[in-house]
């Protein structure tokens, strides 16, 4: 598996066998091209000319292993190099009308031209530039009689404000062995990645089986209505139907669970519904010398306060979380084991357990954020208004009416008038048993990679663009391979985003397998290994 990275591989077609070439431009193509192999040689053009293939080239290095260190180090060196150079362009999201920052977005359309020429300059890559900044490829397959799939990332991020950061957040600075800054885990590694896995098959020769998309929304972090809501129109009106489509969302945690002794890569197989909510108290404004009995301050915060000591009910049980335990029960340790076993008799006190952390209460519940709050113009000026906004993440076992009922019944003050802003009803469980080709795809694309850890599907605490391709396919899936330790949870639109170099070279080997694996009539079936490279 190493080798992929390490070697630059041998040529592979698609019918799988392997080419070492026996002329010098064949030693050359898989090595990236003239420059780079004569680069990693040292300059040494003459001895190149000299060598009539590559493992003439490799004994002359002095060992293969030495010489396939080197060449990797620079194909390592060079997809680190275009990761830190996407963070690098700002590509942030924020409400409100002409808040898209369209200097950084064109600039980064630029960068990904620039990038992966393989990828833009093949004669089987048809590129469609989408509401002006979103892409859409289509990768043509041999065999167009195959349903095809889809894979989608976006390009822009959240905000990240220079505070509390180790390095700034735009730089895309290399720190103690990660890469740091905005998108290098939400979502620009995904998109490189897939583009980085793209590039290196295409410079090999490899023609896909089926046609694969490849969908790259500009506004996925403030709902997608421009990005991937039109590339999926784009696609609907071609008449594309999708075998499956996998999106950023869920990860591989580590320690995360408690009890479980090994890593679990959880592929969402559903996604919570989300209800922004406008919370609007107005009373009257005067001078602060003669306020009333209350303010508008004081009642929203009051309301706010009972949200917040409400949580609403827990549905464990209800949802795709139980599947996810009942698949990894063996994995826990003694007594959870016991315990992920006997969920009909444990249930209970197994999702009290759940509810006290954020992350796994996330699973078990819709969960109440109060995520921004505004009043008051001056200090000595009572204030005519107050707004705060609170963001519901929707179990699927419940729906945006019941969430807007429940919330009116526990703040139960008419005084507070509730606004959505936007509503998402929670998406369908797609399917993951036995005859679901897309989510065993993806499955055994993390065992290639990750072959220590287990996978198991999961519901994703967080939205993505999938709701906008429901039309395409009904086997929507959301994960990428990002390593989680339980401290690494908050990063996640929070401070310090970052990804270690090694993680970043997964996450290219997940999606190089993917890309092969999707290709298998039979998904099961062992493909081309990495290390036979
Ligand atoms: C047994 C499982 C325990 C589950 C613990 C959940 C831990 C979740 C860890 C990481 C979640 C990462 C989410 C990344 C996707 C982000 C997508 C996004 O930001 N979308 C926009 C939005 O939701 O607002
Ligand atoms: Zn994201
Ligand atoms: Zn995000």
């Amino acid at each position: 598996r190493a080798l992929l990275w390490e070697a630059g591989g041998g040529g592979r077609a698609a019918g799988g066998d392997i080419r070492l070439g026996s002329a010098p431009r064949l030693a050359l193509e898989p090595l990236g091209g003239k420059r780079e192999a004569l680069e990693a040689l040292g300059g040494k053009r003459e001895a190149l000319e000299a060598l009539g293939g590559k493992r003439e080239a490799l004994e002359a290095l002095g060992g293969k292993r030495e010489a396939l260190e080197a060449l990797g180090g620079k194909r390592e060196a060079r997809a680190c190099a275009r990761l830190r150079a996407a963070v690098r362009v700002p590509t942030v999201s924020r409400e409100g009308p002409g808040a898209a920052d369209e200097v950084a977005l064109l600039r980064f359309g630029r960068l990904l031209r620039e990038e992966f020429p393989a990828v833009f300059e093949s004669e089987l890559v048809t590129h469609d530039l989408v509401a002006n900044f979103s892409h859409l490829l289509t990768v043509r397959g041999a065999d167009g009689g195959r349903t095809p799939y889809m894979l989608t990332a976006h390009l822009d991020v959240v905000p990240a404000p220079d505070y509390g950061w180790d390095v700034p957040p735009f730089s895309g600075e290399i720190h103690q062995g990660y890469i740091y800054g905005r998108g290098t885990i939400d979502d620009k590694h995904s998109l490189m990645a897939i583009l980085e896995a793209l590039e290196l098959l295409l410079q090999r020769g490899f023609v896909p089986q089926r046609t694969f998309y490849i969908g790259i929304g500009h506004d996925e972090e403030i709902g997608g209505d421009k990005g991937a809501r039109n590339i999926a129109k784009v696609l609907e009106s071609r008449g594309v139907k999708l075998d499956f489509l996998l999106d950023e969302g869920m990860v591989i945690l580590d320690g995360v669970v408690p009890g479980l002794q090994i890593p679990v890569a959880v592929v969402g197989v559903s996604e919570k519904g989300s209800l922004m909510l406008r919370l609007r108290v107005r009373t009257e404004t005067g001078h602060s010398s003669m306020p009333a009995k209350e303010s508008c301050i004081g009642i929203l915060s009051a309301a706010i306060t009972r949200l917040e000591s409400n949580p609403l009910p827990q549905q464990f049980g209800s949802g795709p979380e139980r599947a996810l335990f009942e698949y990894l029960s063996p994995q826990f340790n003694f007594p959870m084991r016991v315990v992920t076993s006997n969920l009909w008799l444990f249930g209970p006190i197994f999702s009290w357990v759940l509810g006290q952390k954020p992350t796994t209460n996330a699973l078990i519940r819709t969960t109440t954020a109060v995520t921004e709050f505004h009043a008051g113009v001056k200090p000595n000026v009572v204030a005519p208004l107050a707004e705060a906004t609170v963001n519901y993440r929707i179990h699927p076992a419940q729906s945006v009416s019941e969430v807007l009922r429940l919330t009116e019944e526990i703040i139960a003050d008419d005084r507070v008038e509730l606004e959505v802003l936007s509503s998402m009803e929670p998406l369908p469980i797609s399917p993951f048993d036995e005859s679901a080709t897309g989510y065993w795809t993806i499955s055994k694309s993390i065992t290639d990679t990750f072959p220590d850890i287990v996978s198991a599907p999961g519901l994703c605490i967080a939205n993505t663009d999938t709701r906008h391709y429901q039309k395409l396919t009904s086997a929507l899936y959301r994960f990428t391979p990002v390593w989680n330790k339980l401290e690494d949870i908050p990063r996640y639109h929070g401070v310090n985003e970052r990804i270690s170099l090694q993680n970043y070279k997964q996450t290219i080997h997940f999606y190089f397998n993917l890309m092969q694996n999707a290709d298998q009539e039979e998904p099961l079936i062992k493909h081309f290994h990495t290390e036979d490279l």
